[in-house]
């Protein structure tokens, strides 16, 4: 049985005041969805550790957006497991499409970062996904299939999350065709030694589309960018028909 995980994330948005007023706002929300769905709020560092005081027993679950691999050292701007473990983090996304583009991720770099993840007991949410060009030359397959081979070196597949971006989804409104996104996930799945790892889909997730991605057989969660900054959308899209 595969878990269900939908995910939010912030990226560079909200203050710590704005973090909290949205999860005042959310939190009634939450509650109603059904209990087999994991509710994930992947927000920016600053954040996380007035979010985690703040829960008071809520089913929200929180994620940071990277981890080093290091426990601790000279590593300006970087932030380590025990501390994100420290105050309550279950989740990281590792590998997202803005870091490798922004801030030279590499596949080595991301499998550093995934074997630190559970090392200390984090749940890695790896993104993969190819560009409009790749797609274009007929090469997502390939692509992706190549970033998994080398990201997933020494990674074990009991204990992760995989989110598949298109990069031209992502921010577009260009969202995927939910047929194509269950063929690509698919695959990705077949590729799998763990067939049972939650797949998520992400890029231009939004209410009005939810529930044809989530109707999907191999579609087990999304990803969401946008549409996870307000509790109204954020809550539709948590509270999606079966
Ligand atoms: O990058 C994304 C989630 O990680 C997707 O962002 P959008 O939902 O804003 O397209």
């Amino acid at each position: 049985m595969r878990k269900i995980i939908l995910a939010g994330n912030w990226k560079m948005y909200k203050t710590q005041a704005e973090a909290l007023e949205f999860l005042e706002g959310f939190k009634p929300t939450v509650e109603d969805a059904p209990e087999n769905r994991e509710v994930v709020l992947c927000v920016p560092f600053t954040a996380l550790s007035a979010l985690s005081k703040n829960l008071h027993g809520s089913r929200i679950r929180l994620g940071a957006q990277n981890i080093h691999w290091e426990e601790a050292g000279a590593y300006t701007g970087e932030i380590s497991g025990p501390m994100l473990t420290e105050i309550g983090v279950r989740y990281v996304i590792i590998g997202h499409s803005e870091r490798r583009q922004y801030f030279g991720e590499t596949d080595e770099t991301v499998n550093l970062r995934l074997k630190a993840a559970q090392k200390y007991g984090l749940i890695p949410i790896l993104c993969v996904g190819e560009t409009k060009e790749q797609r274009a030359a007929n090469e997502t397959e390939s692509h992706i299939l190549g970033q998994l081979e080398k990201d997933l070196v020494g990674i074990d597949q009991t204990k992760l999350v995989i989110a598949y971006e298109p990069i031209w989804a992502i921010g577009t409104g260009e969202t995927c065709e939910s047929d194509e996104a269950n063929r690509v996930i698919g695959l990705i799945r077949s590729k799998l030694d763990n067939k049972n790892v939650t797949i998520q889909y992400g890029g231009s997730v939004k209410p009005d589309n939810i529930d044809e991605l989530m109707a999907k057989p191999e579609i087990d969660g999304v990803l969401v960018g946008g549409a996870s900054l307000t509790p109204d959308s954020w809550g539709k899209i948590v509270n999606y028909r079966a």
